[in-house]
C-alpha cells in the first residue's frame, strides 16, 4: 500500500459546506486552508462575511450556494450559534444525504436534535477561540451511526485549529464547554484584573496592561511548553516566605479563587445543559 505524504484536508475530495463563518467557523476556514485544503472544495453558508472571509472567493470558496449548486457535500460544518440553529436547520438539510457526516460546533445542541434537524451522521465537537492561531483544543464525540471514515474525517477538519480529544460520553461535552470551550474568557479576565489591581497598587495603566499581558502569555506559553505540571510551575514562583506566597494565601483561601472558579464552570455547564432543552 503506498503511504502518501500529503496531509489529509490536501487529499478530501467533494465539498466542505461550513455554515457560519464568523470567529469560530472563520478560524476553522482558515485552519483548513493553511492545512492544504483547496478552496473550490469549500461553500460558505453565512449571511453577513467579514471582508476577509469574503476575499477568500480568490482562493476558489464559493458563497451561499444553493445544493443544487454543489456536487457531492463530503461534510456539512455548523458553526453558527445555537439561539440561530432552529431557522438555519431548513436550509441546511438540503445539503444532507442519507449518511452525510455533520460536523457542529454548537454549545448545548446534541447530536439527536442535530440529527432531528438536519440528519446526517452528526459528530458533534467543542473548541476554542486559540483555534485562530491553530493553538486550539477540541473535545468531540461522535453520534450514532458515524463511521470510521467520517470520524477521521471530522478529526482531521478540527485537527486545523489544534488538538482533538475523543470521548464517546456526550454528557461530558458540557463541563468540558464550561472548562476549555469558555476558558479562554477566564483568562483574559485574569489579564484584564491583574492589570486592573496593577493600577490600584501605584502603577501607570499602560505599564500594567502590558506587564498582565506578557505574564498571562508568558505563562501560557511556560506551561504549554514545560514538560512540569501547573502545581509545579506555580511552586517554582513561591519562595518561602516571599511575595507570591502572600498572594498565593489570598487566592487559595476557603473562600478564594478555587470555589469561585468551580462556581464559575458549573454555571457554565449548567448554562450548556439549558441550550440543549
Ligand atoms: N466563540 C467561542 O469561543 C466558541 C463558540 N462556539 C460555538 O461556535 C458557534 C459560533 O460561535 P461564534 O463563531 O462565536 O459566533 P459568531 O457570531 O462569530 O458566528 C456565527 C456566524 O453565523 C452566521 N449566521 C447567522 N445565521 C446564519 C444562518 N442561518 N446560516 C449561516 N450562517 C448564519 C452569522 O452571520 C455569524 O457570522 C456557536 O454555536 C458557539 O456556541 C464553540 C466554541 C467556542
Ligand atoms: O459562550 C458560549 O456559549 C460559547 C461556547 C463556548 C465559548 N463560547
Amino acid at each position: 500500500m503506498s503511504i502518501s505524504k500529503k496531509p489529509p484536508l490536501a487529499q478530501m475530495t467533494g465539498t466542505i459546506v461550513l455554515a457560519g463563518a464568523g470567529k469560530m467557523g472563520g478560524a476553522l476556514l482558515t485552519g483548513w486552508l493553511a492545512q492544504g485544503l483547496d478552496g473550490c472544495n469549500v461553500a460558505v453558508i453565512e449571511p453577513h462575511p467579514s471582508e476577509e472571509i469574503a476575499a477568500l472567493t480568490a482562493r476558489g470558496v464559493r458563497f451561499n450556494s444553493s445544493a443544487q449548486d454543489l456536487g457531492a457535500v463530503a461534510a456539512l460544518v455548523i458553526a453558527v450559534k445555537p439561539q440561530m440553529f432552529r431557522d438555519a436547520a431548513a436550509k441546511l438539510k438540503s445539503f444532507v444525504a442519507p449518511g452525510t457526516l455533520v460536523v457542529s460546533i454548537m454549545a448545548g445542541v446534541t447530536t439527536a436534535a442535530i440529527s432531528k434537524a438536519c440528519g446526517g451522521s452528526v459528530v458533534r465537537a467543542m473548541p476554542n477561540t486559540p483555534a485562530a492561531i491553530g493553538r486550539g483544543i477540541t473535545v468531540a464525540v461522535p453520534g450514532h451511526h458515524v463511521n470510521t471514515e467520517q470520524r477521521a474525517t471530522a478529526d482531521a477538519l478540527l485537527r486545523a485549529t489544534g488538538a482533538v480529544e475523543w470521548v464517546d460520553d456526550e454528557s461530558l461535552i458540557d463541563a468540558v464547554t464550561a472548562v476549555s470551550g469558555s476558558g479562554p474568557a477566564y483568562v483574559f479576565l485574569l489579564a484584564e484584573e491583574l492589570a486592573r489591581a496593577g493600577v490600584e497598587a501605584g502603577l501607570p495603566e499602560d505599564l500594567a496592561t502590558k506587564l498582565a499581558r506578557a505574564t498571562v502569555a508568558g505563562s501560557g506559553e511556560l506551561l504549554h511548553r514545560s514538560e512540569l505540571d501547573a502545581a509545579t510551575l506555580r511552586k517554582n514562583v513561591t519562595s518561602p516566605g516571599g511575595t507570591t506566597a502572600a498572594a498565593l494565601e489570598v487566592l487559595m483561601a476557603d473562600d478564594g479563587f478555587q470555589p469561585l472558579l468551580s462556581r464559575a464552570v458549573a454555571a457554565a455547564k449548567r448554562r450548556s445543559q439549558e441550550l440543549a432543552k
